[in-house]
Order: C-alpha cells, then structure tokens, then sequence
C-alpha cells in the first residue's frame, strides 16, 4: 500500500517527500512526533516538501522568503486552505472562507472596528474595566489560569462587541463558543455526539443569541457604542452588512482572538514565573505607571505606548512558545512555486515554526529572553512572521497587545504567585496544559 501510494503521486514535477499511507497518509507521524517528523523530513528533502496530512496531500514550505511570497501572493491562486470543520462551524461569510474582493470588503469592516483611534477611545477603556474586576479577589486562591485567561480573552471580547458584563447571556453565549472551537477542531463526522456536530449546533445557538441582540437593538432605538452598534449604524457606516454577515464577524472576532490571547497570556505568566529577572523588570514597568496614578485610574493610550518591556515580554512569549506553528493555504489551479508543479487543491502549510528557534535569528533561542526585543528592528524583519503577513496579516495584532498588557498590568501589581506544581505543558499541535496550569496567588501588598 506504501508503495502503491507512492507511485500514486509519483507525477513529475512535484517537490520530494513521502506521501505514507492511503487515506491517512502521515498524519499519525505529524500528530505524534510534531516538529520532529517535520525537521526530519527537511534534514532528508529540504525546506519544501510533500507529504498527506491531514486528510490532504500537503506542500510543507519552512523556507522564510518563500513563505513570506506564499502569503503575499493570494492572488495567483494561494487562497487559505482551513479544515472543513473549522469553515463549515465559522460560517460561509468568516474572513478565512472569503477571498478577493470580498475579503477586502470583510477585512475593511473589521478593520474599521478596531482601529487605532477606537483602540485609544473606545476600547482600551473597556478593556481596563474589565481586566480592573476579572483580576479582583485572586489573592490567597489557587487559580488554574489556563481557565482564566480563557474566560478573560472570550468575556473582554464580548464586552467589547456587545458592550456585555458578565450576565446569564453572556455565560451561556461562552458555553456555546466553547463547544464551537472544540468543534472546529474536529473531524468533520456528522454524527450524534461527535465534536463536530455539537459545534454545529452551538453555531446555531450562537446564531440565535446575536440575532437576538440585533433584533432588541433595532427595536429599541437606542444607540449603541460597541462594535455591533458600528455595525449596525445606518448612514455612519461605510460597511453595509447583511446580518447573516454581520453574525459571522462577530464570530470571526472572538475566535480569532481567543485562543491566540489566552494562551499568550498564560504562557506570560509561565515564563515571568520561570524568569524573575524578568518579572522584576516588567513590574518596574508597571509599578511606574501604577504610582503616576490614583488607585482607580484607569490604564490610557499613553500608558499601553509606554509598555515598551511588556511588548517585549508578548513578543518573546509568542516566540518561544510558538503559540502559532503556522498557516494554512491552498492552490486554487495547478502552478509553479519553488521550480516546482504543484496540483490544484493541494494544501500548503507555511510553517514558521522552526524561524523561531534559528539561533542566527535568535540568538540562544531557547533561552527566554525579552529584552532581544528592545531592538525595534526585530519586530519589522521579513522573517518576522508571527502575525503572519501579506495580505492576511492579523489585523489583531494590536488589540491582542493592548489586551494581554492590560492584563499584565493588573496582575503584576496586584498579585505574586507560584506555581502548585506538576501541571503538564503541550506544546504541539497547540499549546495547551491539559489538566490546567494553577497557580498560588497571594496579595503583593501583604508582604
Ligand atoms: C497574540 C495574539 C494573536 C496572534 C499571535 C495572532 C496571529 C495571527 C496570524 C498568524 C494570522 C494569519 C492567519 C493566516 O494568514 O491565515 C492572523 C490572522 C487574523 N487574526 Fe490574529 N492573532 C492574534 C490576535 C488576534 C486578535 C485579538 C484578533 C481580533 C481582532 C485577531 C484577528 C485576526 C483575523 C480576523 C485574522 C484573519 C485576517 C484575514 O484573513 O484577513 N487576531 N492572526
């Protein structure tokens, strides 16, 4: 069968590498040996070739420039190539499902939203109000993390969205996403209690909860000032959205920025715990701030511009954990990349993993070190690919620093904490600490 599936795709022109077995091809390699499977295979044919993965015959491109051409060149047919599940639960209207000018027309209206006017204005303070009461009473608990800067990433989000605390809505509306990312991690089998058609049906309660809303607001007559009641305004508004499209924003912001935050976040604390160095120096930071203020001040543009070690701190945690391995594209017709031919519909994984962990690019890149990122340069290198780039570059990117640094600020000023201790740590295919990362946490004043 080996064999046999070798000479299947045995077609001239395609870049080397092994295909493995029928149907499943080299999945179970990929899952279980992760970034190994995949620097053994670059040790034997390079840093573009094929494999399956999957379920999916896959170009897996680690070369830094033509990663960086991959990603800039959607046009000539490199479109995103996520899994069925992910597209199917997030809707046909989700940025990563649309292209061209569509997605143009999608992305702009997102754009419009978290700009950086509305960052300063609107949603900073929104962001300060919510991390001020998330990060209240923590001091003598142990708090598994993990939990919590997952409930911070959806419910700040929310907030921001929908202008909604904490309520029975909005607890229900975070039961149903999260069924809904599970389901977008599945395999796509439809049937009775998989994860994938629980996700599906979340989707739909999802639905319902902001079709909801809309339908309250229009009601109502009330104006509103969250990202909705952008969305929804009549002649302000240079985006005119369907509510179908409307719904499936709304989903594309808090799933994009979920999983991205809170893992970000709990890994910052991870890392700060391991580094006291590090974390004295970022507590200095914001000590700083913090004594420039009243007790209930909150957190403004000024502060969040001023966080330049924080940035840094964010920065290397996202480097050194790679709380993204890489993304997803797909050829929309067969065509030439690398001196390669590579077939229509074939996935390509721009995988950028290994850029960093390159010790010419990073020096002692195993070792956590923030202050690297004190040089600016390093963030505008080509190489530089943790928000991706090119034409799908994370318009996040911003929001998600301004986000984890709030949270930052409350935390380092407010609490010291160590961990309990034995938690297991996965880093592949996503970070994640599954039994919970917990921490003691004890009032920084009481000492
Ligand atoms: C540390 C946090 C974050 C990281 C590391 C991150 C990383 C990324 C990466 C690598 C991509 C490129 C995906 C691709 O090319 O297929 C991306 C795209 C995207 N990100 Fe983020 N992201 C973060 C936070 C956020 C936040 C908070 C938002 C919410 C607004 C967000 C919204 C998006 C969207 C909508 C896209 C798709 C853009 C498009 O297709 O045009 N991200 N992000």
């Amino acid at each position: 069968l080996l064999r046999w599936n070798e000479v299947r795709y045995s077609k001239k022109g395609l870049p080397p590498g092994t295909m493995g077995w029928p149907l499943f091809g080299e999945t179970t390699e990929f899952l279980k040996q992760g970034p190994n499977f995949l620097k053994t295979q670059r040790a034997r044919y390079g840093s573009f070739f094929k494999s399956h993965i999957l379920g999916c015959p896959t170009i897996v491109s680690m070369d830094p420039e033509l990663n960086r051409y991959i990603l800039m060149n959607e046009s000539k047919g490199l479109v995103p190539g996520y899994p069925k599940s992910m597209l199917d639960i997030l809707g046909k209207c989700n940025i990563a499902a649309v292209h061209g000018s569509t997605h143009k027309y999608m992305r702009g209206a997102l754009l419009s939203l978290i700009s950086p006017t509305l960052i300063k204005d609107q949603l900073l303070p929104k962001i300060d109000d919510f991390m001020r009461s998330h990060l209240s009473n923590w001091e003598n608990k142990v708090i598994n993390i993990q939990h919590k800067t997952k409930e911070m990433a959806f419910l700040s989000t929310l907030k921001q969205i929908a202008g909604m605390e904490s309520s029975s809505i909005s607890n229900s509306f975070m039961t149903e996403f999260f069924k809904l990312v599970l389901g977008t991690l599945s395999l796509p089998i439809d049937l009775p209690a998989t994860n994938y058609r629980r996700g599906f049906q979340a989707r739909k309660n999802i639905v319902n909860i902001v079709s909801k809303i809309l339908e309250e607001r229009r009601a109502s007559n009330e104006s509103y000032k969250d990202m909705l009641g952008s969305l929804m305004g009549k002649n302000d508004c240079k985006y005119k959205l369907s509510d179908e499209e409307i719904i499936d924003l709304v989903i594309t912001l808090i799933y994009s920025g979920y999983e991205t935050v809170s893992t970000t976040s709990m890994m910052a604390v991870k890392y700060l715990h391991d580094h006291p160095k590090a974390l004295e120096e970022l507590r200095k930071e914001h000590s700083a701030i913090r004594e420039s203020k009243n007790p209930n001040d909150p957190i403004d543009y000024n502060d969040l511009k001023s966080m330049k070690f924080t940035r840094a701190v964010i920065f290397e945690t996202s480097r050194l954990a790679t709380i993204v391995n890489g993304v997803l594209r797909k050829t929309t017709q067969d065509m030439e990349l690398n001196g390669y031919l590579i077939p229509k519909g074939w996935r390509i994984y721009v995988y950028t993993r290994e850029i960093n962990y390159d010790p010419f690019l990073y020096p002692n890149p195993l070792i956590f070190n923030p202050w690297r990122w004190l040089d600016k340069s390093l963030e505008s290198q080509n190489y530089f690919l943790i928000f991706g780039g090119g034409t799908r570059l994370c318009p996040g990117k911003e929001l998600a620093i301004a986000e984890i640094s709030t949270f930052l600020h409350y935390f380092v000023t407010r609490y010291r904490w160590e961990e309990v201790g034995g938690d297991k740590l996965m880093k592949f295919p996503r970070v994640q600490a599954p039994n919970g990362l917990h921490i003691r946490v004890s009032s920084l004043n009481n000492n």
